[in-house]
């Protein structure tokens, strides 16, 4: 097994019960695996099992290179500067009492300036903005050594123009670092534009997993949503939009 993968076989994940039939997925370095389906269907529970935060109820899950994680919602408990909770991801690198090195203080400042929050450095983490607040803890990602990172719902805080932005380095992380990402998230354009592979969460326990051109078809997102849909291509625009098949009653 290479630095970077994810292989998930016959896994049993939930609470009491298994949420899911048992889940077979394998995520490569340099693969983008985007997980999509309804709310409270079990994907925050899944990122949870593949960190090894839950124990899993059956089956394997095997990585190398560590796994990193950004929540949804992150609370941290002291006045800490958004510098500070960059750095926090250099944990490995630092030792516990001593100086950050030269290289740790610019991995972050570079981290925070690919995600525009720079100007954001010296400021204390909880008075920034819920969006702000995702921006750095994926921040936070980047610098981390974790070959395989998974990211739930890092775009739900964001406007449209930071959305992009996340994407991109979604993108960049896997194919230029040859890093392995998952990531959640409910706007299947999402994955439409950067997964290669998309695992699919369907209602009774069903799922579908594997290349994203397979998986998220119409006919299998109406399924996962019970909503009519259709793929939109725009002209000289390589990702399709989703429209749902539904109209508001006045
Ligand atoms: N600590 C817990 N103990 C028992 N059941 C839980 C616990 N946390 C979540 N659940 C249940 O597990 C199921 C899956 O929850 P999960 O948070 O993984 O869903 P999700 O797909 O991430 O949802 P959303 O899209 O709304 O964020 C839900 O039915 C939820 O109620």
């Amino acid at each position: 097994m290479n630095s970077g993968e994810l292989r998930v076989e016959q896994l049993l994940y939930g609470y009491a019960k298994p949420l899911f039939e048992p889940l077979s997925f394998h995520a490569r370095k340099g693969d983008v695996w985007a997980v999509l389906g309804r709310n409270g269907l079990g994907k925050s529970t899944l990122l949870d099992t593949l960190t090894g935060t839950l124990k899993p109820l059956g089956g394997r899950v095997e990585n190398k290179g560590g796994i990193g994680i950004v929540a949804q919602h992150s609370h941290l408990p002291f006045p800490y500067s958004v510098s500070d909770v960059v750095l926090m991801g250099r944990a490995q690198h630092v030792k516990l009492f001593s100086q950050p090195r030269r290289e740790d203080t610019q991995r972050v400042t570079q981290a925070l300036e690919q995600l525009n929050i720079a100007h954001l450095a010296s400021n204390t983490f909880s008075s920034l903005s819920g969006g702000q607040q995702q921006l750095v803890m994926i921040a936070r990602a980047l610098v981390t050594a974790s070959q395989t990172l998974l990211l739930d719902e890092p775009c739900s805080a964001l406007d449209l123009a930071n959305q992009q932005v996340v994407l991109q380095l979604i993108s960049d992380l896997a194919h230029r670092q040859q890093r392995g990402i998952i990531f959640t998230t409910h706007d299947p354009v999402h994955a439409l534009q950067v997964a290669t592979h998309t695992l699919l969460l369907l209602p009774e326990g069903k799922w579908l997993a594997g290349p994203t051109d397979s998986i998220a078809t119409e006919e299998n997102l109406a399924q996962a949503y019970g909503l009519s849909l259709r793929k939109i291509g725009v002209e000289n625009y390589a990702t399709p939009f989703i429209a749902p098949l539904f109209t508001i009653e006045r």
